[in-house]
C-alpha cells in the first residue's frame, strides 16, 4: 500500500504554486470539480439567504420554559439577600433560581478555561456590573423579564477597583476574598525569552527606543448573542444542549464534568452560529443555568442574551497595557526586544489560553524580523471588571504582540529618520532562513516576507504618497497625508497538542470520512462553521483529494453525538488542523480505492495509478483502463476484493507537526483633518500569504470582514467603565462598530508561500486582516504627524483624540479657521 497520506503536501499537485501573482481568480486549478482554488460558491448561502439558518433562537421545543437573567446593577457588592417572591406569585413564572438552589446540584459555580472558579449565580459577592445574580424561569420570555424586574435584591455596595494599575496598589479592595491564598489583586506572571541575553543587547545597542501602548478593551460583538436551549431527557437520562458554541466537544467534556452527567449522556449541539470571534468559546453562567433550570423543572429551557448583556458580561478581548523597547545599530538593524505588560484579566481568570501560555502567543511579538534576542513579562491583574481575554481573531494574544512589533518598528524608523518599508526590509528573516527558529524558540513553517511588501508597496503606489505627503508638509494643506504600514506574522493553527490545550485537552482535530454506495459523500469534522464557510471548503479539500465533484459531498459539523471529537474553529486553526485532517482522511480513502479498482479493473494494486487532472484511476501505462470514484464506490459495497472490508471510510486525527504562520503587508493612506481631527481612508491595500489557497472568494471575504473588525478596533471600538464599574461602552449606542459608511474600498492582493508541513500547504488565513491592519493604521495616522514630532496615537483614534494631537505639536486649524463660510438667518449653512 502507498504511504501517500503521509502529512505532507503531495509534491505533484498542481495546486502547488510556489508563485501566484495577480489577484485574478484561480479557475485554472481544482479540475473544475470545485477543488482547491476553485471559487465556488458557498454550499451554506442558500439557506442563508432564503430565511432557512437554523440558529439556536430558531429552536422551539414543546413545553420549552424561557430563562431571563437578574444582573447586578453594581459591580461590587455582597448580596445580602434575595428575595423572588414577587417574582414567583406572577402567574406565568415558573420558578426563580439563586445560587442556593444551584448549591443543592452541585451546579453553584463553573470552572473557566483557565482552572479558575467562576460563581454561576452569585454566591455570596458581586465582583462587576452586570454579574448574574438570579434567574427566572417563565412560560415566555416577556413574562421572565416581568419576573426578572420583580426580583428583589438587597445589596451592601463596596469599593470597586476598574483599573488593572490601581488594583495592584496596595490598599485596593480584595476583589477575590472567597479565595484561601489570594491576598491581593495579582492573578500571575509569565514571561518568556532570554532576559540576560536581551538585557546585554540592549546595554551595547547603538540606538534604543520606548514607547508605552495600550490595547484596549474590545468586544468581538458577533451578530447573534450567546444562547442555550438546554433539554434534560429524564426518561434517556440525557442532557441535549443546544448553543452557541465554537468549541462543541471541548464543552460537553466540560459540561459532563460541572455536572457529573456522564459524558456520553451529554450532546452538546452547536447549529448555525452567526459570528463566534472567539466570543462562544468559553463557557457562560447562562448555559449552565438553563441546562439547571432545565434537569430541575424537566422541560426544555431557552435562554438567549440580549445585546448589552453579551457586551457588559461575556468575553472581552485584549486590555493590555503595554511598554516595547527596540535596540538597533546606527544603520537600523534590530538586534533586541523587550516588552512588559499588564493585563486586565477582570474578576476571574476566564481568559481563552492554551494552559502552557498563560499569555497566549505573546511569543510572536519579535514579527516578521530576525531578531537575536527577545524578552517578554505580564502581570495579570484581577478587577471589578467583566471577566476575559478571549482570542477575538487571534490566536491568543497574537494581535497584540503584532500591534507592538509594527508600532515599534515604526518609532525605530522615524527615530533613524529611514523609510519604515526600508528598515522592515532590512530586517525581515530572509526567505531562504525558514523553517526559522525564533529567539523565543517557536518555528516559523515558511515566509517570504519582502515579497509581499514589495508587492503591497507597488499597489499602493508608496513612492507617489511619499511625494505627495512631503508636498502637503511645504504646502501646509489642510489636510495631512499618512502613510502606515504593517508586516506582520500570525501564528495559527493549534495544537501541536504538545504545546497547546483546551482544559488539558490536546488541540488536535478530527476528520471522518464516508463515501456512500451512490458515490456521494459525508465528511464529518471536529471544526465549527460560524460563518466561515466551511461546509464549502471542507468539501473542496476532499473533492481535491478523490477527483470527486463538490456538489457530491457534505459537510456536517456541531454535534457531538455524531462528529468526531475535535477542538473547535478559533485561532484560524480549522485550515491547518482539521482542514488536514479532512485531506488525510480523503487520501486514506483513496489509498483503499485504489484496491478496490484493482478489483474491479482485474490489474494489480501496485499497477493502480490516480490522475488528479481527470481525478480517475487507471492502470499504470493504460490510460483507458480507467474507472471513478463513484464507481470504486459501488465495488466497495457491492463487490469488495477480499482483501479488503467491505465500505468506503476513513478516519483521521490529526496533531500537526507545528503551527503555520501566514503573513502578508498591509498599507494605508490616510488624510487626517487639521480642523476636525477626522480621518479618511485614501488607499487600503492588503497583501496576504496563507500558503496553498482552497477558496480565492471565501478567502476575500475573510480579508474583508477582518478589515472592517480592524478599522473599527483602530478608530472607534472600546469597552470603557467609570470609577464606580459602570459599564460605560456596554451597548451600541456607545460601542461603536464600522459601518459600511466607514469601510473604504480595499485592494487585495496575495502571494502563495505554502506551508512545508501541512497536507495541503495551507495556513490559516481567518484572523489575519484583523491582527495585521490596526498597526498599519495607528501608523499611517501617526506617521501624518511624524514631521512634527508625534510617536504614538492611541485606539481609538476617534476624532478628539487626534484632534489634541494636531493641537499638542501646533498642527491643528481651530474651527473655522480656514474656512470661510456664511450662516443663513436660520443659523445653518447659507446656499451659495
Ligand atoms: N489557505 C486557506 C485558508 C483558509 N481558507 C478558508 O478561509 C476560511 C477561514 O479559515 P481559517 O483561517 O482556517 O479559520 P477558521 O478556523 O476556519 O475560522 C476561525 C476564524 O474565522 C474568522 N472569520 C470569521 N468569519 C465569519 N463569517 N464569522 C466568524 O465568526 C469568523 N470568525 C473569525 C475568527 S475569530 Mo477566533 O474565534 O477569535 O480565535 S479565529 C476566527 C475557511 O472557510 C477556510 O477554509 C481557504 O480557503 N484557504
Ligand atoms: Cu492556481
Amino acid at each position: 500500500m502507498s504511504s501517500e497520506h503521509e502529512n505532507t503536501p503531495d509534491a505533484d499537485t498542481e495546486y502547488q504554486h510556489a508563485e501566484d501573482d495577480g489577484p485574478q481568480p484561480e479557475k485554472h486549478c481544482g479540475h473544475g470539480r470545485g477543488g482547491m482554488g476553485e471559487e465556488v460558491s458557498r454550499k451554506e448561502d442558500k439557506r442563508f439567504i432564503t430565511g432557512r439558518g437554523n440558529y439556536v433562537d430558531d429552536i422551539k421545543k414543546p413545553g420549552m420554559l424561557h430563562c431571563e437573567i437578574v444582573r447586578s446593577p453594581h459591580a461590587h457588592a455582597r448580596v445580602k439577600d434575595i428575595d423572588g417572591s414577587r417574582a414567583e406569585a406572577m402567574d406565568d413564572v415558573v420558578a426563580v433560581l439563586t445560587a442556593e438552589d444551584l448549591l443543592e446540584h452541585d451546579l453553584a459555580t463553573m470552572p473557566t478555561l483557565m482552572d479558575d472558579t467562576q460563581d454561576v449565580l452569585v454566591n455570596d459577592k458581586v465582583k462587576f456590573q452586570s454579574q448574574e445574580v438570579a434567574a427566572v424561569i417563565a412560560k415566555d420570555r416577556y413574562a421572565a423579564k416581568d419576573g426578572a424586574e420583580r426580583v428583589e435584591v438587597d445589596y451592601e455596595v463596596l469599593d470597586p477597583v476598574v483599573d488593572a494599575a490601581d488594583a495592584l496598589e496596595e490598599d485596593a479592595p480584595l476583589i477575590r476574598d472567597e479565595l484561601d491564598d489570594q491576598e491581593d489583586n495579582h492573578i500571575f506572571d509569565w514571561e518568556t525569552g532570554d532576559r540576560e541575553a536581551t538585557e546585554a543587547v540592549f546595554d551595547d545597542a547603538a540606538v534604543t527606543i520606548e514607547e508605552d501602548m495600550e490595547y484596549q478593551r474590545l468586544h468581538p460583538a458577533p451578530i447573534e448573542t450567546c444562547g442555550a436551549v438546554a433539554d434534560w431527557d429524564p426518561g434517556m437520562d440525557k442532557m441535549t444542549v443546544h448553543m452557541t458554541s465554537q468549541a462543541p466537544h471541548a464543552h460537553r467534556t466540560l459540561f459532563s464534568q460541572v455536572s457529573g452527567i456522564p459524558e456520553h449522556k451529554v450532546r452538546i449541539v452547536s447549529p448555525d452560529v452567526g459570528g463566534g470571534f472567539g466570543n462562544k468559546v468559553p463557557i457562560y453562567p447562562g448555559y449552565v443555568v438553563a441546562a439547571a433550570a432545565s434537569y430541575v423543572l424537566e422541560e426544555p429551557v431557552k435562554w438567549v442574551e440580549e445585546r448589552s448583556e453579551n457586551i457588559q458580561t461575556t468575553g472581552f478581548a485584549r486590555d493590555y497595557d503595554m511598554t516595547g523597547e527596540l535596540a538597533a545599530t546606527e544603520d537600523g538593524e534590530i538586534t533586541g526586544v523587550k516588552v512588559d505588560v499588564l493585563a486586565n484579566h477582570g474578576a476571574y481568570n476566564a481568559a481563552a489560553q492554551p494552559s502552557k501560555f498563560p499569555a497566549g502567543f505573546f511569543n510572536i511579538f519579535t514579527g516578521s524580523y530576525d531578531i537575536e534576542a527577545a524578552y517578554g513579562s505580564l502581570t495579570a491583574a484581577f478587577t471589578n471588571t467583566a471577566p476575559g481575554g478571549v482570542a477575538y481573531r487571534c490566536s491568543f494574544r497574537v494581535t497584540e504582540a503584532v500591534y507592538l512589533i509594527e508600532r515599534l518598528v515604526k518609532v525605530l524608523a522615524d527615530e533613524l529618520d529611514v523609510d519604515p518599508a526600508e528598515i522592515r526590509r532590512k530586517n525581515f528573516i530572509p526567505s531562504e532562513a525558514f523553517p526559522y527558529e525564533s529567539a523565543t524558540g517557536w518555528n516559523y513553517d515558511s515566509g517570504d516576507y519582502e515579497k509581499a511588501l514589495d508587492k503591497a508597496l507597488e499597489m499602493a503606489d508608496y513612492d507617489h504618497y511619499r511625494e505627495e505627503q512631503q508636498r502637503r508638509i511645504e504646502e501646509d494643506a489642510d489636510k495631512l497625508l499618512g502613510i502606515g504600514i504593517s508586516s506582520f506574522t500570525e501564528v495559527v493553527g493549534a495544537g501541536p497538542g504538545k504545546q497547546c490545550d483546551i482544559a488539558g485537552i490536546e488541540m488536535f482535530d478530527s476528520a471522518d470520512l464516508r463515501v456512500n454506495p451512490t458515490g456521494n459523500a459525508v465528511l464529518r469534522v471536529g471544526v465549527q462553521t460560524q460563518g466561515q464557510g466551511h461546509e464549502t471548503t471542507f468539501a473542496q479539500i476532499v473533492a481535491e483529494e478523490l477527483g470527486m465533484d463538490v456538489d457530491s459531498i457534505t459537510v456536517e459539523h456541531g454535534d457531538t453525538d455524531t462528529e468526531p471529537y475535535g477542538l473547535g474553529t478559533y485561532g484560524s486553526r480549522s485550515t491547518p488542523v482539521a482542514g488536514a485532517a479532512a485531506a488525510v482522511a480523503a487520501r486514506k480513502v483513496r489509498d483503499k480505492a485504489k484496491s478496490i479498482a484493482a478489483n474491479e479493473l482485474e490489474a494489480a494494486e501496485e499497477d493502480i495509478e490516480w490522475d488528479r487532472e481527470s481525478g480517475e484511476f487507471h492502470v499504470a501505462g493504460a490510460p483507458d483502463r480507467s474507472i471513478t470514484i463513484t464507481e470504486i464506490a459501488a465495488g466497495a459495497y457491492m463487490n469488495h476484493p477480499d482483501s479488503e472490508e467491505p465500505g468506503l471510510e476513513a478516519t483521521n486525527y490529526y496533531d500537526p507537526p507545528e503551527m503555520t504562520y501566514p503573513f502578508g503587508s498591509y498599507i494605508v493612506v490616510v488624510e487626517v483633518d487639521r480642523e476636525t481631527g477626522e480621518v479618511d481612508f485614501e488607499k487600503f491595500v492588503a497583501v496576504d500569504d496563507c500558503g496553498n489557497r482552497i477558496n480565492p472568494m471565501i478567502i476575500e471575504g475573510q480579508i474583508h470582514g477582518g478589515l472592517a473588525q480592524g478599522i473599527g478596533t483602530a478608530m472607534m471600538e472600546e469597552v470603557t467603565y467609570d470609577d464606580n464599574g459602570n459599564v460605560t461602552g456596554g451597548d451600541f449606542m456607545n460601542y461603536l462598530l464600522p459601518t459600511a459608511n466607514e469601510i473604504p474600498n480595499f485592494e487585495t492582493g496575495h502571494t502563495v508561500t505554502p506551508s512545508p508541513h501541512h497536507p495541503i500547504g495551507a495556513k490559516g488565513v481567518g484572523e489575519s486582516p484583523t491582527v495585521g491592519s490596526p498597526p498599519a493604521i495607528v501608523n499611517a495616522v501617526t506617521d501624518a504627524m511624524t514631521h512634527a514630532g508625534v510617536s504614538h496615537v492611541e485606539m481609538p483614534m476617534t476624532p478628539d483624540v487626534v484632534w489634541e494631537h494636531l493641537d499638542e505639536v501646533g498642527l491643528a486649524q481651530k474651527p473655522g479657521q480656514n474656512v470661510e463660510f456664511e450662516l443663513d438667518e436660520a443659523g445653518g449653512p447659507a446656499d451659495d
